[in-house]
């Protein structure tokens, strides 16, 4: 698959830019704030319909205007699609392909995959479960559409079981049929993602640690672990046992909504005791390893975006980013740098066709 023309229109900070792409390599360059890593926000953008950096819509607005519009020009199995995204202020965004508008966005999902690697990605290691899971929901998501309805359903049971308990305790009432109700589907819908979020562990640490063994040059052991309170109880057992709690604390305590993925190195959580070097090492494994699942499981070469990487590596890494692309596995690539020179230099080495912009 490959992204043929991207133009823009009120995007953040730009008010009107067009970019004819290259198949290969494309490097968007310049200073501080131009703009780079916007560009390859906007192709996240056509490919999730939200930005990685600021899922807020109106956020991504040029501050100047009502509305942006991204338009992608696409070549997918020798067919060519058209994705337009459009945001007016107070009005729904809008996610058309081929001039037809999504009734659900989610349709959409999967169909341009796409990995970004970015500083940003440090939030995987630093913050909360919750972006945990949002990584392997995103991963799981952009191949399996049965997938993505049931974590929308499930996501939507939950907040209506704790809308119930919130109205128990504010009118001081309680009925444990209609509570029942919501226990029974977020039971089932829960079990669902429980057994494939667990498949998709399995399938995953193999190809992470691979991809881990390849960058480090093996020299340590990373371990990649699912954690879930359905381990070890059904999510039935789990409401039932925690129902005086959920009460107290009108909202649902247990279940897969509080899963999370331990990143462990040499046996101990890579958080506290990884070096810098290490997980940065961890993320672009991780990363990396999610662009071979993808691949595998869509049949389809995903894009690639890299922001900012070259910065933040050393010598070695940047000579195995260079192998990287250099290897037939990898599709059209999109990097962001300040410095024109360096990656011009860096894309020389490499004997692909490339395109510089210089923002
Ligand atoms: N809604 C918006 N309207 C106008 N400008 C915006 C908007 N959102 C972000 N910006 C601007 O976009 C610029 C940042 O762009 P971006 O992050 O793409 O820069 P960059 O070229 O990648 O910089 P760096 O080299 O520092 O990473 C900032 O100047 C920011 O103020």
């Amino acid at each position: 698959m490959i992204l043929k023309a991207l133009s823009l229109i009120n995007y953040k900070n730009f008010e009107t830019a067009s970019f004819i792409l290259d198949k290969k390599i494309n490097c968007f360059v310049g200073n501080n704030g131009v703009g780079k890593t916007n560009v390859l926000d906007a192709i996240y953008h056509l490919s999730f319909g939200k930005s990685y950096f600021n899922p807020i819509t109106v956020q991504n607005i040029n501050h100047d205007a009502d509305f942006f519009v991204i338009d992608g020009s696409y070549e997918k199995q020798d067919r060519e699609e058209k994705v337009i995204i459009s945001a007016k202020r107070g009005q729904k965004k809008v996610i058309k392909r081929n001039g037809k508008v999504y009734e659900r966005f989610s349709d959409h999902i999967g169909f341009l995959p796409l990995v970004i690697i970015s500083p940003a990605d440090r939030d995987l290691i630093i913050e909360g479960s919750e972006t945990r899971r949002k990584f392997m929901d995103g991963v799981i998501a952009q191949s399996d559409r049965q997938y993505l309805d049931t974590l929308i359903k499930y996501n939507k049971t939950v907040a209506q079981r704790n809308a119930l308990l919130k109205y128990f305790n504010a009118n001081h009432t309680f009925n444990k049929e209609t509570l029942s109700i919501y226990n029974a589907q977020m039971n089932s819908l829960g079990q669902i993602l429980f057994e494939k979020r667990n498949a998709f562990v399995d399938a995953f640490t193999p190809v992470f640690k691979a991809r881990y063994e390849s960058i480090s040059g093996a020299k340590e052991t990373v371990k990649l672990k699912y954690k879930s309170q359905l381990h070890d109880n059904t999510l039935d057992k789990l409401l039932e046992e925690n129902l005086s709690k959920d009460r107290a604390l009108n909202y649902t305590s247990v279940g897969t909504h509080r899963d999370d993925l331990s990143f462990k190195i040499e046996g101990h959580p890579i958080k506290k005791f990884g070096s810098q070097g290490q997980q940065k090492s961890y993320l672009i494994a991780l990363k990396l390893a999610q662009f071979d699942f993808i691949k595998s499981q869509s049949n389809t070469t995903p894009l690639l975006l890299l922001d900012d990487i070259f910065d933040k590596l050393d010598e070695n890494r940047v000579t195995q980013i260079i192998d990287l692309v250099n290897d037939d596995n990898f599709g059209q690539l999109f990097i962001s740098d300040t410095h024109a020179d360096r990656t011009e230099a860096i894309i020389k080495e490499i004997h692909q066709t490339y395109k510089l912009f210089k923002l």
